[in-house]
């Protein structure tokens, strides 16, 4: 079974402005919410693309009963942890002329519900894929995921970890079987600016030395480059489309290559059915579904 593990979801609330005026009253052209945070999208893609799996993670208050209810009707499997006060953050993504983004801090998590949750992933089974996706509120230890690693090892339990920082960095002697930084997210983790294809490559690289197994970088529309745990190295290019809206299109890329290595065992295929649903995520209003995936897929 695949998990993924949410420890902080998010309602998206997503606005259109013409542009964004600092210090005025801004009236949205458009807006929406989707159901969110990193792992959470993930479940939903993988859901899409025909993959069955079960979101964890932490929900707490309105707005975390609000989150549970549209991800069941929209059919996916949820085993969430609820906290005893707080609220579910909603995060702000504002679409100007550029893209702005205010993400939420988070309710709190205590020691009571960590143990809930280690509960739950004590259970995991050999064959199990674990997803680690996405921020940790400021008020936990950065090494929140490396404890979980920890205490999972050598279990036959592979993990896809989508973060950043030392919350990435310190998991990658457990040798996840794939990390997805975007451009920025490696530059911060190799503490400089990676300006062309080689420093890409070089910086990529650098990630497998300290143990991950496979690592794709995300370059948004320039596609997506991948180095693989049987050697292989491949740039690929983005399809060209029309942006509507890119949130979710990293963790729409990660299922995708999840579901393609699932598939075929063939990362050339993982790595195009991954572009194809962070692409088509990019070109549509929320998450894409999973014929708008194979539709874009066909054109690659
Ligand atoms: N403007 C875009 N045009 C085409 N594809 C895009 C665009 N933005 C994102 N994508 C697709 O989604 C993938 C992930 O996007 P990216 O922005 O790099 O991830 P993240 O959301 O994690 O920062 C890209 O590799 C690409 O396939
Ligand atoms: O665009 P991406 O990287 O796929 O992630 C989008 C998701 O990440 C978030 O921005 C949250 O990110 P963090 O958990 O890192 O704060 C969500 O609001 C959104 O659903």
């Amino acid at each position: 079974m695949i998990y993924t593990v949410t420890f902080n979801p998010a309602l998206d609330y997503v606005v259109w402005l013409d542009s964004l005026l600092p210090g005025r009253i801004n009236r949205a052209r458009r807006e929406a919410v989707q159901y969110g945070g990193k792992g959470i999208n993930v479940s939903t893609v993988l859901h899409n693309l025909g993959v069955d799996n079960v979101a964890l993670g932490f929900l707490a208050g309105f707005t975390g009963r609000a989150l549970e209810e549209g991800l069941r009707e929209a059919g996916l499997r949820t085993d969430f942890i609820w906290l005893p006060q707080g609220l579910t953050r909603i995060n702000v993504k504002v679409k100007g002329r550029d893209e702005t983004e205010i993400n939420g801090q988070g309710p709190a998590i205590g020691r009571r519900e960590l143990l809930a949750l280690q509960d739950k992933l004590d259970r995991l089974a050999s064959g199990d894929f674990l997803i680690l996706s996405g921020s940790v509120p400021d008020a936990l230890s950065q090494d929140a995921y490396e404890q979980i690693l920890a205490r999972l090892e050598d279990r036959g339990i592979q993990f896809v970890v989508d973060a950043a920082g030392p919350l990435l960095r310190s998991t990658l002697p457990y040798h996840p079987f794939l990390i997805k930084p975007n451009r920025l997210e490696l530059e911060e983790l190799l503490g400089e600016r990676l300006e062309d294809g080689d420093a890409l490559h070089r910086g990529a690289a650098r990630l497998r030395e300290l143990g991950a197994r496979n690592v794709l970088v995300s370059l948004a529309e320039k596609g997506s480059l991948l180095l693989d745990e049987a050697g292989g190295c491949r740039q690929l290019p983005a399809p060209r489309g029309t942006v509507r809206n890119s949130v979710g299109a990293g963790d729409a890329m990660v299922a995708g290559f999840l579901a393609g290595w699932l598939e075929s065992g063939d990362y050339g295929y993982a790595q195009r059915l991954g572009t194809a649903a962070g692409s088509a995520t990019a070109f549509t209003d929320g998450l894409a579904t999973g014929k708008e995936i194979l539709d874009l897929l066909r054109q690659l």
